[in-house]
């Protein structure tokens, strides 16, 4: 395991050690929130009584592999808690869908009563200027690409790095990747993007980490954003 991966282990396995019995946890996707997915593995096979609402084909494969009971929001009348990871945080403010999941991810995440976020140290930023993926109805591409220009930003078409051909997500669509530099205002820029026709939705999630865990070489810090 690489040192970076040591830590996001550390990270999800804090986070999965919130988990109580009798929760719905929300599995985010990703490399840091596979390490939770994991760790709450091991916690069912110990005894812990949990059902999983899965966020992506990686998680729910995932959490199948583990052991870990799977439910739909559907199925449920609360979500205790969700775990899941980011490509950038700014306090509670997030970018995320690296892995094309935002879509499922900000639905559940948010639908939780306690959103925990797993990231290694590389994560953490003083301002957002992570591009922001944007999830687009394949027809829209083309009009959703000149809107998000007039709003700023420049995008580009995420390309499948093992296929010929762009990303499709879960949801079969696009993804956009639209580089506005610095978002000083991430709740602005997140109400801009929700009002573009043709976008289903959108990798800047204002104000929603509950609380932030970040791996370190000397154990976990975390923040209460
Ligand atoms: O779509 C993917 C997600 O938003 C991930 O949670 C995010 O990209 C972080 O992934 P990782 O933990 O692999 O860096």
């Amino acid at each position: 395991m690489s040192d970076t991966q040591a830590l996001k282990r550390r990270a999800g396995e804090s986070a999965a050690n919130l988990v109580e019995d009798g929760m719905v946890v929300g599995l985010g996707t990703g490399s840091t929130a596979a390490e939770a997915i994991r760790a709450l593995g091991d916690r069912v096979d110990a005894g812990l009584d949990i059902a999983g609402v899965p966020t992506s084909y990686q998680s729910r494969e995932l959490a199948r592999e583990a052991g870990v009971p799977l439910t739909t929001l559907a199925d449920v009348d609360t979500l205790g808690i969700a775990i899941d990871g980011a490509d950038q945080i700014v306090g509670a403010d997030l970018v995320k869908g690296g892995g094309a999941a935002h879509a499922r991810e900000k639905y559940v995440d948010a639908a939780a009563e306690r959103f925990v976020v797993v990231a290694d140290p590389s994560k953490t930023a003083s301002v957002l200027d992570h591009p922001v993926p944007v999830e687009v109805l394949p027809d829209a591409k083309p009009v959703v690409a000149d809107t998000v220009r007039n709003l700023g930003a420049e995008p580009s078409l995420r390309e499948a790095e093992r296929k010929d051909g762009p990303v499709v997500t879960d949801n079969g669509n696009l993804v956009l990747d639209c580089d506005f530099g610095e978002l000083p205002n991430p709740g602005a820029t997140a109400l801009d993007l929700d009002a573009v026709p043709g976008i289903v939705e959108h990798g800047v999630f204002p104000s929603m980490a509950d609380e932030v865990h970040v791996g370190t070489e000397d154990g976990v810090t975390v923040e209460y954003p």
